[in-house]
């Protein structure tokens, strides 16, 4: 199995990518963007991608919602989650923040440490990179100007790096949630903590579009624990929308709200139904007796039974 993910070593991609049971004996292979790690999955050229999808601070990262939602379709097989803390290292010859006046990162991570970085180096310029550990990395390299790199802590310290200040993220406790992604296949056998993955296209557009979708799930008593609109491209004012919500698809209740997006919406793109690490604060913590698969079977018998009479 060949496992690729946001590179180079160190980031915070791989540290989620080594949570995964068996990877450390498999072949992985780092990639300089969501997009080309998605693109080797797609063309065989790895069997599995981990990319980071929405961070509790920031929320979602376009990139990944976007590849994942077009293009030849992709499964999600399971969530990591990965708690989220920053340090200043900077090249050689600098010892203090008054030195730095270029700062290199990912845009992920300049945008959790932006209110540190205007209150301790003002006037600063930031210059992003494709990663946190490309940015750290680059240290080292003398074609490189910049004085700073905000990355792991992990990245700094295997490799040496001038450490100027740790823990400088705006938000403590941030933490941030990746999805390892594979072509579409066998799907994750149920744990009863599952999350479902959808992406769904906002139907023609007239009046309640949105709640007409919402109600799908709210019907049927399937809790979501993200939900966020992206523009299609095509136009201004068309969008799509991602969303996770709580429960398998072989429970009844998310068979027959996903059946109820699709008669809505028919390009509504299954994504996963894969175990939940951790619950969403808002978690549902029973289903109600009505929305079980036992009344959902009772249901759907006696409709038959019903049927059998006809003519
Ligand atoms: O650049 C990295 O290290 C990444 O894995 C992307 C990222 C950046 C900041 C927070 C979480 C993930």
């Amino acid at each position: 199995m060949i496992y690729t993910y946001l590179g180079p070593a160190g980031t915070f991609t791989e540290a989620a990518l080594m949570q995964v049971p068996g990877v450390d004996a498999a072949e992985r292979v780092p990639s300089t963007s969501v997009n080309t790690a998605l693109e080797k999955v797609r063309s065989g050229a790895a069997d599995f991608a981990m990319v980071p999808i929405e961070n509790s601070v920031e929320g979602g990262v376009s990139a990944t919602l976007d590849a994942i939602a077009t293009g030849e379709s992709l499964q999600i097989v399971r969530e990591v989650l990965v708690p989220i803390t920053f340090v200043l290292v900077a090249r050689d010859g600098i010892d203090s923040l008054e030195q730095v006046h270029t700062v290199s990162t990912h845009g992920h991570a300049y945008a959790q440490t932006r209110h540190w970085c205007e209150a301790n180096l003002p006037g600063h310029d930031f210059l992003p990179a494709s990663s946190t550990a490309a940015g750290a990395l680059g240290l080292l390299d003398p074609e490189n100007h910049y004085d700073a790199a905000i990355c792991a802590p992990l990245v700094a310290e295997q490799n040496s790096l001038n450490i100027l200040r740790r823990g400088i993220e705006d938000t403590a406790g941030a933490v941030t949630r990746f999805v390892l992604v594979s072509k579409p296949g066998r799907i994750p056998v149920p744990t009863g903590n599952d999350k479902t993955t959808v992406v769904v296209p906002l139907p023609d557009d007239h009046p309640g579009a949105l709640m007409d979708l919402l109600d799908q799930f709210a019907a049927r008593g399937v809790n979501l624990s993200r939900i966020e609109s992206r523009p299609t491209g095509e136009a201004l004012g068309s969008y799509f929308f991602s969303v996770d919500a709580e429960g398998h698809i072989t429970e009844a209740r998310m068979a027959d709200a996903l059946a109820g997006l699709h008669r809505i919406s028919p390009g509504v793109r299954f994504l996963g139904s894969y175990p939940s690490v951790g619950r969403s604060p808002n978690a549902t913590a029973s289903v109600a007796r009505h929305n079980t698969d036992e009344a959902f079977a009772e249901a759907a018998a006696w409709v038959a039974r019903l049927k059998a009479h006809l003519g």
